[in-house]
């Protein structure tokens, strides 16, 4: 048996078309059109795809993008002093900063100075907090986009053990209180988890946002799961750059009830939440929600 391929990338362009006919009828209706400015600090080859992908994205849902680009060696004083600009300016409803920033450059001074109304990313201590105790905010887009491809393949979480790999606070934390509103039994697992494999066999949905190329083996998967590939890795086979999950595709189709492949699984998810967090925010600026 072979598993279901969820096709993020289809589902994404399908979100795409209804953000921007909400967008063109937010015009239509308020005179306004959602802005979303992506900061980018250095020249980070895997950021440049992901900004790329972005701004398509944008063009696509006739949102406007202004991007900022600074060099790598930037101070933080100034890149803090572009985020206070960006939040004072009413063009703009969503503020993206690029992650990881050069070292130089404090994270979480940065994220915690974008104001929450425009933390698009969700990555704001204030809308972590909302998400962990059931209020409205911004909920990050990776695990937006997975829940909304988990939801596409059942209808009924409640009772379900749902594993997360992965403990970070972009990805694998909020993942799991996604998961847990839907009244899943949830485990996070991390690098000190003890027999990985076993914990992940138990898992009727297995998410893994790890990092580690492949990590995820066919015998590591509950027959009929649903595998959410979160990583993003580049490889090398045959000399050749390639992108692959942290699940081992070829072994886990044929053990899963439904998979994401990588490429084309939840990173067109995560852009096209981008782009629904950046409209809604756009909405509520004007009251229309
Ligand atoms: N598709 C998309 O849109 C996106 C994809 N990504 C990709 O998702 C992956 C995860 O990203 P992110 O959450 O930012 O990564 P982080 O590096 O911040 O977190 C990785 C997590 O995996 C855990 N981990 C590392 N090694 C192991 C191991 N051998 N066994 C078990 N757990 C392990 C770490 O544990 P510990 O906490 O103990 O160190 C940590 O909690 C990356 O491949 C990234 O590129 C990220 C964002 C968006
Ligand atoms: N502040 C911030 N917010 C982020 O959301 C954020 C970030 N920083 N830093 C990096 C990670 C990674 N990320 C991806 C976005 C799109 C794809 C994507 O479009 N993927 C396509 C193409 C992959 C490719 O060709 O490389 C796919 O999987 O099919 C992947 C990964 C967002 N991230
Ligand atoms: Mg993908």
């Amino acid at each position: 048996m072979s598993a279901t391929i969820i096709d993020g990338f289809a589902v994404a362009a399908g979100l795409r078309e209804k953000i921007a006919a909400d967008a063109a009828a937010l015009k239509a209706s308020h005179g306004v059109t959602p802005g979303l400015a992506v900061v980018l600090v250095g020249e980070d080859p895997a950021s440049a795809v992901y900004v790329r992908n972005k701004l398509k994205a944008t063009a696509e849902c006739g949102l406007k993008s202004l991007e900022f680009k600074l060099p790598a060696e930037t101070p933080e004083a100034e890149v803090l002093a572009l985020v206070e600009r960006l939040n004072a300016d009413p063009a703009v409803h969503g503020i993206l900063v690029q992650l990881p920033l050069p070292k130089q450059i404090d994270a979480d001074k940065v994220l915690g100075l974008i104001h929450p109304d425009k933390d698009v990313d969700g990555f704001h201590p204030l809308n972590a907090g909302r998400l962990s105790v059931g209020l409205p905010g911004f909920v990050p887009c990776t695990p937006r986009g997975s829940q909304i491809l988990i939801d596409g393949v059942t209808s009924d979480l409640s009772g379900k053990h749902a594993v997360v790999i992965g403990r970070s606070n972009i990805v694998g934390k909020p993942m799991a209180q996604l998961l847990l509103q839907k009244n899943a039994t949830v485990t996070i697992a991390h690098s000190r988890t003890k027999d990985l494999p076993a914990v992940c066999r138990t898992a009727d949905v297995l998410v893994a946002a790890v990092g580690r190329p492949l990590m995820v083996k066919g015998d590591w998967i509950k027959p009929g799961a649903i595998v959410i590939d979160v990583g993003i890795n580049r490889i090398e086979v045959d000399g050749k750059g390639k992108i692959v999950g942290d699940v081992d595709f070829d072994s886990a189709v044929e053990v899963a009830g439904a998979i994401t492949p990588v490429p084309r699984g939840v990173g067109p998810m995560t852009i096209a939440c981008l782009m629904l967090n950046t409209l809604d925010s756009a909405r509520r600026a004007v009251g229309a929600s």
